[in-house]
């Protein structure tokens, strides 16, 4: 298999929900459904935080969220466990600036689709030059979702890296809500990638389906 085309990466990125156990209101699988239903572009797997699942039960958890995936025909993404992403044979892998080197996850990886955070412009152009597919760009807003996030930089931090020459698919994250995506896109993102918007919504499947028509309307 050869590594993703840039241009079907910006696709993919255009709506990507991220998800864990500990984010969701309502049974982790219907949420994911629901997104799917709504239109949702690509799903991480971010089983993180205060009451996470860990080892056998993290595992089959992660199992049963790729299966839906696979159904529906969306990319699965792991967030931070390179061994979990080979265990399950998963899509992708993502990882940050205190996670495992993006060089040797790609080296670990393959062709997988590899995801990069980063916060300003020498960690952009070091995730290009270890390989990596995309860049996720945050806190945008603030957000209540990452204990760590760093301080909210605003869509003006994408149209900083676009101006500088930064061209790899971009995914904006932090705080985003249908509300404010348009902004996100139009300051340079390829995409927007939430938690809360969709995990935390009473309709995850109304909540995403805002966002898709949000961000495909800005095209
Ligand atoms: C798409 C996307 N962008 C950024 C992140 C954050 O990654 P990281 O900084 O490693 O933080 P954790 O998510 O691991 O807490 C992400 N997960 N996805
Ligand atoms: C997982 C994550 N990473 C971030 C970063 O800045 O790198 S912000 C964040 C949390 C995003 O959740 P919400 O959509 O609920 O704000
Ligand atoms: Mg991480």
């Amino acid at each position: 298999m050869a590594r993703i085309a840039s241009e079907a990466m910006r696709e993919r990125l255009k709506v990507y929900f991220i998800m864990g156990s500990t984010n969701c209101k309502k049974q982790p699988l219907e949420v994911l459904t629901e997104a799917i239903d709504g239109g949702i572009t690509l799903f991480q797997f971010r089983e993180k935080g205060s009451g996470a699942l860990v080892g056998e039960q993290k595992y089959e958890f992660a199992r049963q969220l790729q299966n839906i995936c696979k159904k529906r025909g969306i990319p699965f993404i792991v967030n931070d466990d390179v061994e979990l992403a080979l265990a399950l044979d998963a899509d992708g892998v993502h990882i940050g600036q205190d996670d495992e080197d993006a060089r040797i996850v790609r080296e670990k990886i393959g062709d997988k689709i590899l995801g990069v955070s980063a916060h300003n412009l020498k960690e952009a152009q070091a995730a290009i030059a270890a390989g990596a597919d995309y860049i996720g760009v945050g806190p945008i807003y603030p957000t209540k979702s990452k204990e760590d996030a760093k301080k909210a930089q605003g869509p003006e931090i994408i149209r900083f890296l676009r101006g500088q020459g930064v061209d790899i698919p971009l995914v904006a994250i932090g705080g985003i809500t249908a509300e404010n995506a348009g902004e996100v896109m139009n300051a340079g993102a390829d995409g927007v990638s939430v938690i809360s918007a969709i995990a935390s919504a009473a309709s995850p499947f109304l909540a995403a389906k805002q966002l898709v028509q949000t961000v495909f309307n800005n095209d």
